[in-house]
């Protein structure tokens, strides 16, 4: 299995959404917080990769027990989420090659799965701009109009959520960030950076359980998914059965 060089962490969010007594990265899943729960599956995935953890510079829940990697860095984060992101490409100008794999991945998806990991590295890999995980819509799509009444219903066919990790080489992404800051134009994903250069970045289909905490509700399914992935890895590790790899 190959792997990425480094890996970007933005975890220096507030969580305002979430509306809890402290960052939702520090929340806990069962008995651990949602930050060791991510850094584990990605430990799990790519042991031999560098961290770089983009923390608030005045968060007073990180321990250094919680970060699983040999190498690692601690970087400040900004203001948004790309401010955060941007302190690792910075870091990075200093240590990375051109063409070194970066995956970026948010502390607040802890339910992405090993095998998703891998599957998107080694789909990226031989491809010349890099892709992130993501997912098709489900859901009928409605738009508001300025009552939020429906205005109008949206065709789904061909639009997908857009799920980390992204995964682009590190020059694609240098330039993404310097256009993006010249431009004053935000974004929200690293992929968006990349499409604003006139790339296409690939959509590589992931599990839809990848989800995002974001709102109250959205911690209890994210422990019961990672329960449910528990249980299933247990269930393959009994059958013994060649080929299958962790979840
Ligand atoms: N200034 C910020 C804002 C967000 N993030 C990170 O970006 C990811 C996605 O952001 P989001 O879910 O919006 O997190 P929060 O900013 O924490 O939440 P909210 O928008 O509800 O305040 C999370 O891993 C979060 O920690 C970050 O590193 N720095
Ligand atoms: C990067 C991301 O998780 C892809 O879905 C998302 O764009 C983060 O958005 P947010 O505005 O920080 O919640």
């Amino acid at each position: 299995m190959s792997a990425p060089q480094w890996l970007i962490v933005p975890a220096a969010g507030r969580g305002t959404r979430m509306r809890a007594a402290c960052p939702k990265q520090y929340l806990l899943l069962d008995d651990r917080a949602v930050l060791a729960c991510t850094l584990a599956r990605l430990h799990e995935a790519f042991p031999e990769a560098t961290l770089l953890l983009c923390l608030d510079a005045e968060d007073q829940w990180f321990h250094e027990s919680m970060v699983p990697f040999a190498r690692w860095q601690r970087l400040d984060g900004g203001d948004e989420r790309v401010d955060s992101v941007r302190a690792g490409i910075d870091w990075l100008a200093a240590h990375a090659h051109s063409d070194d794999w970066v995956l970026i991945h948010d502390v607040a998806r802890p339910c992405v799965t090993v095998a998703d990991l891998h599957h998107l590295l080694e789909t990226i890999r031989h491809d010349p701009v890099g892709g992130l995980l993501a997912a098709p819509v489900t859901d009928t799509l409605k738009r508001q109009d300025t009552h939020q009444r429906v205005e109008a219903t949206v065709a789904r066919q061909g639009l997908w959520r857009a799920m980390t990790p992204q995964g682009f080489r590190y020059g694609v992404l240098r330039e993404a960030f310097e256009q993006a800051a010249s431009e004053h134009f935000l974004m929200t994903d690293e992929a968006s950076g990349v499409e604003q250069l006139g790339h296409a970045p690939l959509l590589v289909t992931g599990r839809s359980d990848n989800l995002k905490i974001t709102h109250p509700e959205d911690l209890a399914l994210v422990a019961q998914i990672l329960r449910a992935q528990q249980d299933t890895s247990r269930l393959y590790l009994s059958d013994k059965e060649p080929g299958h790899e962790p979840i």
